[in-house]
């Protein structure tokens, strides 16, 4: 895979969306909105238009107990899952495998009325990042997706308009060894999860139309697809 097209654009994009997961909302700098709260979900949003659309960057914190930061990213990497989880999804095709952690994908949503319905075609690559704060605690681990280009596939040829998205899941597990040294069972873990994304509708959509789903979508999806992950893993053995 390290010689694949990709890898150049693979290795920075990753480098820099694991950077801008790892900015607190407090360091990003102002404009950063609260715009939803659950529990121990927080979802910001901070408004911005490019060519008149709304590309309202978001970043969502969330802490799940019982759950490592492996299994977070296995089951949203895999595509044999997302059908279970994604619920806007209409269509996922996988178009390249580049390696066992790099696949580039073709999906179309459900339409968002009045706007036309959307697809959108990216790479998604997950991986495992050193632990830099804590040489000897769990390492942390990625997916990014982000929007690329395949011959076969030109953007905007059927009904659909072509989106653009940029997206990063930073997972950080959490271990609270038991006291009384019994071995580690998914009462003594859970994960920190970071999700951010950018997407630009790529075509005209009404920016209060976008901003309401956002605002419906965005804590739908991620309390969905973590309650997925607590479920399909809570009678297996960790994966760390
Ligand atoms: C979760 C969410 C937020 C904002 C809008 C919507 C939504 N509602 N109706 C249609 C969509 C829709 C349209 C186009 C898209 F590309 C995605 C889309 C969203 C997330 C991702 S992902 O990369 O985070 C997970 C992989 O599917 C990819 C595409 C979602 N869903």
């Amino acid at each position: 895979a390290c010689q694949h097209r990709l890898w150049p654009e693979i290795e920075s994009v990753v480098k820099q969306q694991v950077a801008w997961a790892r900015t607190g909302i407090g360091e990003c700098g102002q404009g950063w909105q609260l715009f939803a709260e659950d529990g121990e979900m927080r979802m910001y949003r901070r408004e911005e238009e490019v060519d008149g659309m709304a590309v309202d960057p978001l970043k969502a914190v969330h802490t799940v107990p019982g759950i490592t930061g492996h299994e977070v990213c296995h089951y949203f990497f895999g595509p044999q899952y997302r059908y279970d989880w994604e619920t806007t999804l209409e269509q996922m095709t996988v178009l390249e495998t580049v390696s066992d952690d790099t696949l580039v994908f073709l999906q179309t949503h459900k339409r968002i009325w009045p706007a036309s319905q959307r697809d959108v075609l990216f790479w998604s690559h997950m991986r495992k990042l050193p632990n830099e704060n804590d040489r000897d605690g769990p390492d942390l681990w990625t997916v990014v997706n982000n929007s690329t280009t395949h011959l076969d596939y030109p953007p905007n040829v059927g009904k659909c308009v072509r989106i653009y998205l940029k997206v990063c899941l930073l997972c950080q597990t959490r271990v609270d060894p038991p006291k009384d040294g019994a071995p580690l069972t998914r009462d003594n873990i859970s994960c920190k999860i970071t999700y951010c994304s950018v997407v630009n509708p790529g075509g005209w959509a009404p920016a209060s139309v976008l901003r309401a789903v956002y605002k419906r979508e965005y804590p739908k999806f991620l309390k969905r697809f973590t309650a997925y992950v607590v479920n399909q893993t809570k009678n297996k053995p960790i994966m760390f």
